[in-house]
């Protein structure tokens, strides 16, 4: 088996502001294996996005890492062109655009935070791939052209002078799907990239995005509220919660063995396949405290297993079995709680 491209260790991206310290993320580690896809799940501010920004090495002030490695393995640094790991929060800036865009992609819920409305889809490509790939403009036009046409888009050859605006929402996304991949990143990281696209075409992407990360071996994180996209497109899931990892699994297990009560409760909170709505139900209770939050599991205020032993001390993210990780005292070992939904 192939070294993962990505390890994080003991990752934590703290906040000082005036108030406190804001625990954005607070100790998360994994590893990812090229063409691995790693499905972030959690409810809004439980550090997906803090989390991601670290690793692109996006932290301005007051944000910053206290502690945690980020181990990429790249050959851009090395001497003698093998691959090694790099940690990338020693990078300087400049060192990371380096990496930025070349080695790790991100695409964006809202296409046009990457998309400059004011420039063609040509001039935006090509540049990306001259600037990243040391090639002629012409073989870079070429280049975006054929990745436009393997994004769908019609006519790529004739399209890719028009305007972002001159393209509809879902064709938008794959401009910038093709922008992430033309220079060929050992990891894409995706943040909600589908969430603003209706489900057909949501459908469309993801199967999209599938087939690239097979035919490139890209690693890929995708960041989403939404589990029935993590089944779709995850091959392991993280499930976080006030800064911390809660559980982490391979998909099947996720969803066959849901072991962390926080787990279970974003499983009942799926809507029924008749709903409306697509996205998780809230969970009852209050959103987890981020600023100088006490040393203890964030979920012990929801939590409907808690016991004694839970406002004692934190519990660490333990091994049940081979890949399967849970920071809980309580695990649920047995049957889902709270029955079906
Ligand atoms: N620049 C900042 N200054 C202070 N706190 C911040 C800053 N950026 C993020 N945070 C805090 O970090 C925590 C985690 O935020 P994050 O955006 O990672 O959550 P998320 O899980 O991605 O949520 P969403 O799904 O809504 O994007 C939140 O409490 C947020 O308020």
């Amino acid at each position: 088996m192939s070294e993962p491209v990505l390890i994080v260790e003991n990752l934590k991206t703290y906040f000082d502001i005036a108030e406190g310290t804001v625990k954005a993320v607070n100790g998360v580690s994994f590893t990812l294996n090229p063409n691995e896809s790693l499905g972030v799940v959690g409810e809004t501010g439980s550090g997906k996005s803090v989390t991601m920004k670290t690793i692109m090495g996006l932290i301005k002030k007051p944000g910053y890492i206290p502690e945690g490695r980020i181990l990429f393995l790249t050959d851009e640094f090395s001497k003698d062109g093998k691959k090694e790991y790099v940690d990338l929060t020693k990078l300087t800036p400049q060192q990371f655009t380096r990496i930025r865009g070349r080695h790790i992609a991100m695409i964006f819920q809202d296409p046009m935070t990457s998309l400059n409305p004011m420039y063609t889809v040509a001039d935006q490509m090509i540049e990306t791939i001259m600037y990243h790939q040391n090639v002629s403009e012409l073989e870079a036009r070429k280049r975006a052209v054929e990745l436009l046409r393997k994004v769908g888009i019609p006519n790529a050859d004739k399209r890719i002078d028009d305007y972002p605006f001159q393209f509809s929402g879902g064709q938008r996304q794959r401009i910038v799907i093709a922008i992430g991949l033309s220079c060929n990143p050992e990891l894409l990281i995706a943040d909600e990239p589908t969430t603003a696209l209706d489900v057909t075409i949501q459908a469309q992407i993801l199967e999209l995005m599938k087939d690239l990360q097979n035919e490139f071996n890209t690693a890929m994180i995708y960041i989403t509220h939404d589990l029935s996209v993590v089944a779709e497109i995850a091959d392991k899931v993280m499930v976080m919660y006030g800064g911390n990892q809660m559980e982490v699994a391979d998909v099947n297990t996720i969803f066959e063995k849901p072991t962390h009560p926080y787990t279970n409760m974003l499983l009942n909170c799926i809507p029924r396949h008749d709903a409306k709505k697509d996205e998780l139900e809230p969970i009852p209770g209050q959103p987890p405290i981020m600023l100088d939050p006490p040393d203890l599991c964030p979920f012990l205020p929801r939590c409907p297993m808690a016991t004694e032993k839970c406002r004692k001390a934190k519990p660490d993210l333990n091994e049940l079995e081979p890949g399967h990780f849970v920071r809980c005292w309580n695990p649920v070992l047995d049957a889902k709680m709270g029955g079906d939904k």
